[in-house]
Formats: structure tokens, sequence, C-alpha cells
């Protein structure tokens, strides 16, 4: 049958900002009214069919807060084939936070060839937005991410939150290191780092 390509997706940004909700959304799982903050890192999984192959993404939901930061900060970037950075549109402080959030990503030799994408959650509450659709824009515009807006709380959004990890994989696959004529050895294929893609790329 077709192959498995697993991929490792990080999702990035400050303490809850709603980046454990997003991945259980995701994931298949209901909203979390009162999730616990992540320690460290934790991860889930779901595995995706496009056009003929089995794409597993392997979301790695990484602790906003800056004490388990420090300490995890070598195993967050380690590799990564994807990164979501999420901030809060009701947060403009999380929003703020996002350039050294991707700065970090880079300085961990996190290459151009990984996607990357930014997102804007918590558009459920309306009243309270402090982070403007345009303001966003440009900084998104500015990194050349795609810039997704959405909620982890409204159902009405699920298929938006499905949006931000499909066009990830779509990104991914169409990548084309990803696409091996070689068969592998195992039916899946474990993708780990800028330098295994790079010779992924030379049998293609
Ligand atoms: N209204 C609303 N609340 C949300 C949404 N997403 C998350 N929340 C709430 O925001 C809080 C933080 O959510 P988490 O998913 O734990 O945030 P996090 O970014 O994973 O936080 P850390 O684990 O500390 O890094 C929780 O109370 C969630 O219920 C959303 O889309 N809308």
């Amino acid at each position: 049958c077709c192959e498995t390509y697993c991929m490792k997706c990080r999702v990035i940004g400050d303490s809850n900002v709603g980046k454990t909700c997003l991945t259980y959304r995701f994931c298949g799982g209901a909203f979390l009214k009162n999730p616990e903050a992540t320690i460290g890192v934790d991860f889930r999984e779901r595995t995706l069919q496009l056009d003929g192959e089995s794409i597993k993404l392997q979301i790695w939901d990484t602790a906003g807060q800056e004490r388990f930061r420090k300490s995890m900060v070598e195993h967050y970037y380690r590799s990564v084939h994807a990164v979501i950075f999420v901030y809060d549109m009701t947060s403009l402080s999380s929003f703020e936070s996002l350039p050294e959030w991707i700065d970090e990503c880079t300085r961990h030799s996190v290459g151009p060839m990984v996607p990357r994408i930014l997102v804007g959650n918590k558009c459920d509450l309306r009243d309270s937005r402090e982070v403007p659709t345009s303001v966003a824009q440009r900084l998104a515009d500015s990194y050349n991410f795609p810039l997704f807006e959405t909620s982890a709380k409204d159902p009405a959004e699920k298929e938006h939150v499905d949006a931000i990890f499909l066009t990830l994989a779509y990104r991914l696959k169409s990548h084309k290191p990803l696409r091996l004529k070689q068969p592998s050895e195992s039916s899946v294929r474990y993708l780990w780092n800028q330098r295994e893609r790079e010779e992924a790329a030379c049998q293609c």
C-alpha cells in the first residue's frame, strides 16, 4: 500500500495562547476549558490521507512558559519539519513576542525550507480583539508565512483548524525532498533533519 510519512510539527508561542487547545482540536478532541499548562513538550498525532499517500503529523506542543522554555529549547527545534507560531488575537503582547519566537527558531538552525505558519487564535472573542488582521497580515507577509485566524473553542471553526494542519501537510508533501522515488525499508519513513532531507532529495 502507500508509504506513510511521519512529519514533526512544532507548535510555538507564548503561554496561554491556546497551543494545546488547537492541537487537541485537530487531533479529534473537544475544546479544553481548563487545560493544564504544558510542561516541556507534549505530543499528539493524526494521520491524513493526501492524494493516496498517508501523512502522519506528529504535533509537538511546546510549553510557552519561560521556565520550561530555557531548559527545553534545544529539544524544541531538533528534527523539526514544520513550525506553527501561535498568538492570541486578544493579547497584543503575545503577538509582539512572535519575532522573538521566530528568531529563536532561526537561531536553532531551522532552515528556510521548513514550512512555517502564523496562527491567530481565539477569534471567538470578537469584542476583546487587540490584534487587527491587517497588522497580523503585515507581519506574516514580512516573513512570507501564511496567516490563519481561528478559534480552538468555536466548533464552527473546526474546519479552519484542520486547514492549518492540512496546509502544512500539503506544503511538506509537495516539498521536493519528500518525493522519494526509492521505496523506504519501513512503511513509515522519518525524515528527521535537513541533512537527511537533502540526501533524500539526491535520490529523486
Ligand atoms: N475563548 C477561547 N479560549 C481559548 C481558545 N483556545 C484556548 N483557550 C483558552 O486559553 C487558555 C490557554 O489554553 P492552552 O491551550 O492551555 O494554551 P497554551 O498556549 O497551550 O499554554 P501553555 O501550555 O502554558 O504554553 C485555556 O483556558 C483555554 O481554554 C479559543 O480559541 N477561544
